[in-house]
């Protein structure tokens, strides 16, 4: 299979519809559409009704609008055709067996027509990457950072620094190249703190609380604290939906159990775990593993403390409490006139709440406590976030390139300059401007069809 062949797919999404979309990309495009409309090419960009019948039996399968696009002007930068037929089963298996009789077309892989745009140098890898977290976005704030990333946002900033670099390595070459009168001294003494100066605003920008991972991912906030304490029941208040089995039986739950929540405009994964405590059983102990899994890379911690057990915490729950943890104190309904006296596990903790699932006390303060928690965690930054592991990988790599160019720099201009290359080769793999043939398949590989 070449890159040239025509592909198509459905663009609109499966299932019965008033209408679809079937794209067609590639410089069979409009010998495609004639096959099926037998008529002239319609003009570029114009909407125009056809009748579309099979090729090979002539049977009559839509009145469709059709829209086609010129290469280079289109999404992918080749011919592209849409085909807008109403979206039944009988007319989308029409025009599918239609087209697969003509010769040079084939059904698209997914994010094939993304990934032609790619190649075309519509889009970077980052915008392109953008697009995919658009058509997955579920909340406002997900839709946002999406559309920051197709408008190329992070190639924005990421090419930035980049250029930095590459100008950087012009002098630290020239230098090399005429090491004596035919450039000023200095020349890389001043590169040495410029450098110096993009390792730091990289190394800090890495510094982000993972924002835009989890923003795309969904916020991790994991209830934990000991058997009994409520944490199932504290997961179906806040959820609103009576998600996780509670019963009065310590060790009840074992699996982790995950709802989502769109908290605001911002996706939260509430995660409910099994009570810490020395399991019993093999099954219970496997639960607790997985809880700590859990708790150890979570964004936020809910830590339950029974109100008429307080101020005692126990150990298992006690070695949560950071500054990503909320304090919760539990079932204050069963304590009489209760109230929290002062404990130093109250501090260095982001918060603390004394609540009720059964009577309702306390549950909005900890809703409100949560999502301003979420909202501080989550509020834009003034740069761009990074919003995927691939991204990080790749500027971490170059951070540590900067780091060996500052060691050699005082040693061997040469190496040093080597060093600036391979940082700028580095971040180029986020945009996808080197290297980066071996990325694509997996990077591709994770679009819809028809996208
Ligand atoms: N029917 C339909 N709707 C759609 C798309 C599509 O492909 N088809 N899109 C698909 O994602 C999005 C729109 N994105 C698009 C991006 C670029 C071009 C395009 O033709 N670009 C040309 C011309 C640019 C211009 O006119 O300014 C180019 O880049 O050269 C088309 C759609 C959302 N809606
Ligand atoms: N009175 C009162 N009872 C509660 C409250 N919250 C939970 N319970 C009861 O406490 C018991 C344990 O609740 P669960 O939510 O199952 O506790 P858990 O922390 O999930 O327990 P494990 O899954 O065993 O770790 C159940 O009988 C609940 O009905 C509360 O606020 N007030
Ligand atoms: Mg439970």
């Amino acid at each position: 299979m070449t890159e040239t062949e025509t592909i198509y797919a459905l663009s609109s999404g499966a299932g019965m519809a008033g209408v679809a979309v079937i794209r067609l990309s590639g410089d069979q495009a409009f010998k495609a559409l004639h096959a099926l409309d037998g008529m002239a090419e319609p003009k570029a960009r114009m909407a125009t009704l056809r009748e579309l019948k099979d090729p090979v039996t002539g049977a009559r399968l839509d009145n469709a609008l059709v829209l086609g696009f010129k290469a280079p002007m289109s999404f992918t930068g080749e011919d592209v055709v849409e085909l807008h037929v109403h979206g039944g089963r009988a007319v989308l298996a029409g025009v599918f067996g239609a087209l697969s009789t003509v010769a040079g077309l084939r059904p698209a892989e997914p994010g094939e027509f993304s990934r032609r745009a790619f190649e075309n140098g519509k889009l970077d890898l980052t915008e392109a990457e953008g697009l995919n977290d658009l058509i997955h976005a579920q909340t406002a704030a997900q839709r946002e950072q999406a559309l920051q990333q197709l408008d190329g946002a992070l190639k924005d900033l990421y090419e930035g620094w980049r250029a930095r670099l590459i100008g950087h390595l012009a002098h630290l070459e020239a230098d090399i190249d005429f090491p004596d009168e035919d450039l000023p001294e200095g020349v890389s003494g001043a590169v040495l703190p410029q450098i110096l100066v993009l390792k730091d605003n990289i190394t800090q920008y890495l510094v982000d609380n993972r924002r835009g991972e989890a923003l795309r991912d969904g916020f991790r906030i994991v209830i934990l604290g000991q058997p009994n304490a409520g944490k199932s029941t504290l997961l179906n208040a806040l959820a609103r939906s009576d998600v996780a089995i509670v019963s009065e039986e310590a060790g009840t739950t074992r699996d982790v159990i995950e709802v989502s929540l769109d908290l605001g405009g911002y996706p939260v994964r509430l995660i409910d775990t099994a009570g810490l405590r020395d399991g019993v059983s093999d099954i219970e102990k496997e639960g607790i593993r997985r809880a700590e899994a859990k708790a150890a890379d979570a964004d936020l911690k809910l830590v339950l403390v029974r109100a008429d057990e307080w101020p005692d915490i126990p150990e298992a729950a006690k070695r949560w409490l950071d500054e990503k943890a909320i304090l919760l104190i539990t079932q204050v309904d069963r304590a009489k006139m209760f109230h929290v006296e002062h404990s130093e596990a109250l501090s260095g903790i982001a918060g603390h709440v004394t609540v009720s699932a059964k009577s309702g006390e306390g549950m909005t303060d900890l809703f409100d406590t949560i999502q301003h928690y979420v909202m501080g965690a989550m509020a834009p930054r003034e740069l761009p976030s990074l919003t995927r592991i691939r991204h990080r990988r790749a500027l971490e790599e170059t951070v540590e390139h900067l780091a060996r160019f500052t060691d050699n720099a005082g040693i061997d201009a040469v190496l040093a300059a080597e060093d600036v290359r391979m940082a700028a080769r580095a971040l180029g793999k986020i945009t996808g401007r080197v290297g980066v043939e071996d990325m694509l398949d997996v990077v591709f590989s994770d679009f819809c069809i028809g996208k």
